[in-house]
C-alpha cells in the first residue's frame, strides 16, 4: 500500500530483514582489498594500509619564523624602540642556504623565513623592527631567548608514526608524507565498483524529454558517492531492460569489478530486469524493516564479484547506498572511519514514522543549536529536499510518533 505521500507504509510485508542484518550481510560479501604502492599524489581519499613513519624530524632543523636577524639576544637586551643597538651585518642568509657559518657574538645575519639558525644565534629580530639595514643594522627591540626560532623536530621527531594505518589520506596527510620525504604510500586498492542503471524510461541528459521518459540520475549519484567514499567508479548508465543485454553489459567487466551496484528494477511489477537477470545467478532479494529502502538483494555474481542491487527511487537508492554500501566499501578498502559520525539533536517539528520498519529522514543539522529541520517529507522521490539535507535522522523501527523538541540521532553526511 501507499499512502497519499507517495510512500510505502509496509503493512503488506510481514517478514522484513532487520536493518543490522542486511548490512552484515553486504559487509561479509565485500572482501579486503589488497595492499599496494602508490606515488603520494595518487593516494588522496584511500585508506593507509603501513604506518607512515618518519625518518626524519621537521622541521629538519632549527630555523627562522621571519624575515629579520638572527642574533645573539644577550646583545640586544638594552635595545629599545628610543634606543637602537647597532650591530654589523656579517651574514645573508635565504632559505635554502647550505652553508650558514656560525654567528660570532656583537654581530647579526640578515635570515630569511625558513632559512637554517647559525650557531650561535639564539633568536630573531623581525625585520619591521629594524632599518633593514645591508651593511650594519639598527635593532629597535630587544629580544628573548628563542625568539621567533622554529626548532628541529618540534612538530614531528625522527621515528614518530606521522600517518597512522587506517588513517583516510587527506590532502594535509599527503603534503606531511611529502614534508617527511616520501613519495610512494602503501595503501589499500580502492573497491572496484561498477554502477548499472537500466529502465526504459531513463534517457540521457542533455537530451530532450518525451512523455513518461526521466532524466537518468542514480547512475551519476551513486557513481559520484563511490568515489567521494574512496572508491573507484565506473557508470554504464544505459542498460536495456531485457535479461539478456542486461549479462552481455556485465560480462567484459566481471574480472576488473569488485562490486556491481544497480539501481531500480527489483521490486514487485512485471519487468524488474534486475531482478530476473540476477536471480538464479547467486543474488538473493529480501524486502528490509526500512524505510526508503526496502527492496533489497545482495549476493555473488556467478561466484564472481558481489552485487547490490538498490531500489530505483532516488532517494532510496542514496540512503541504501549511505546505510548498506558506504560501511562496507570503506571496510573492504581499509578505512578505520567506516561510519558517518552520528550527533544528538532536538528535532524542531513533529513527525511520524511507519511501525517496524527504521526511518530515515532527510534533515539540516545546525551545530550551532544541535537542533535538527526536516527538509521534505517522507517520500522516496523527493530528491530535491536529499540534495538540500546535510544529514540522515535515523527513527527507530519501535517508534512511531516523535514530538518537535525530542532528541534525535542524526547521521551526518559531508
Ligand atoms: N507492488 C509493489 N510496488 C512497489 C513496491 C512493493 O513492495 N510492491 N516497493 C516500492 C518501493 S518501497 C520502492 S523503493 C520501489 C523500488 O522499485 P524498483 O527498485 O524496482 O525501481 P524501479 O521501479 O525501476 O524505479 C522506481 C522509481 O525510480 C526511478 N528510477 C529508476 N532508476 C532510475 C535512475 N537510474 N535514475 C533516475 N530515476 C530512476 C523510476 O523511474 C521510478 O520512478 O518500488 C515501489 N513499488
Ligand atoms: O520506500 Mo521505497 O522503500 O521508496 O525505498
Amino acid at each position: 500500500m501507499t499512502d497519499d505521500r507517495g510512500v510505502s507504509n509496509g503493512t503488506e510485508t510481514p517478514d522484513l530483514t532487520a536493518v543490522a542484518d542486511h548490512q552484515a550481510r553486504i559487509a561479509a560479501l565485500l572482501t579486503t582489498t589488497p595492499v599496494e604502492s602508490r606515488p603520494v599524489a595518487e593516494c588522496l581519499g584511500l585508506a593507509l594500509a603501513e604506518d607512515v613513519v618518519s625518518p626524519i624530524p621537521l622541521p629538519p632543523f632549527d630555523n627562522s619564523a621571519m624575515d629579520g636577524y638572527a642574533l645573539r639576544s644577550v646583545d640586544v637586551a638594552e635595545a629599545a624602540e628610543d634606543q637602537p643597538v647597532e650591530l654589523p651585518v656579517s651574514e645573508d642568509v635565504p632559505a635554502g642556504r647550505i652553508d650558514v657559518p656560525p654567528l660570532q657574538p656583537g654581530t647579526a645575519h640578515r635570515i630569511m623565513t625558513g632559512a637554517q639558525m647559525p650557531s650561535g644565534a639564539d633568536a630573531v629580530v623581525p625585520v619591521e623592527r629594524t632599518d633593514g639595514g645591508t651593511e650594519r643594522v639598527r635593532v629597535r627591540a630587544s629580544a628573548q631567548p628563542g625568539a621567533h626560532v622554529r626548532r628541529a623536530g618540534e612538530d614531528v621527531t625522527t621515528g614518530a608514526t606521522v600517518i597512522p594505518a587506517g588513517a583516510t589520506l587527506t590532502p594535509a596527510r599527503l603534503g606531511l608524507a611529502s614534508a617527511v620525504g616520501i613519495e610512494t604510500l602503501r595503501v589499500r586498492r580502492p573497491v572496484r565498483v561498477l554502477v548499472l542503471s537500466t529502465g526504459s524510461e531513463l534517457v540521457a541528459p542533455g537530451s530532450p524529454l518525451r512523455p513518461g521518459q526521466i532524466y537518468e540520475s542514480n547512475g551519476l549519484m551513486l557513481a559520484t558517492a563511490v568515489r567521494a567514499a574512496g572508491g573507484e567508479a565506473r557508470l554504464l548508465r544505459f542498460v536495456p531492460d531485457d535479461v539478456q543485454a542486461f549479462h552481455t553489459a556485465l560480462a567484459p567487466h566481471l574480472d576488473s569489478t569488485d562490486l556491481v551496484l544497480t539501481s531500480g528494477g527489483v521490486s514487485a511489477g512485471a519487468y524488474e530486469v534486475v531482478k530476473d537477470a540476477l536471480r538464479g545467478n547467486g543474488i538473493e532479494f529480501t524486502k528490509v524493516a526500512m524505510q526508503p529502502g526496502m527492496p533489497q538483494g545482495a549476493g555473488r555474481y556467478r561466484g564472481g564479484p558481489t552485487v547490490v542491487t538498490l531500489p530505483g527511487n532516488p532517494v532510496s537508492a542514496m540512503v541504501s547506498f549511505e546505510v548498506f554500501v558506504r560501511p562496507a566499501l570503506r571496510g573492504a578498502s581499509g578505512h578505520d572511519d567506516v561510519r558517518r559520525p552520528v550527533r544528538r539533536a532536538v528535532l524542531t517539528e513533529p513527525l511520524t514514522a511507519p511501525r517496524g520498519k527504521r526511518q530515515y529522514r532527510r534533515g539540516l543539522f545546525d551545530p550551532s543549536t544541535e537542533s535538527v529541520t526536516l527538509q521534505g517529507g517522507p517520500g522516496s522521490h523527493l530528491l530535491s529536499a536529499l540534495a538540500d539535507a546535510n544529514c540522515l535522522l535515523e527513527i527507530p523501527e519501535d517508534t512511531t510518533e516523535v514530538p518537535a523538541g525530542s532528541t534525535v540521532d542524526v547521521m551526518l553526511l559531508d
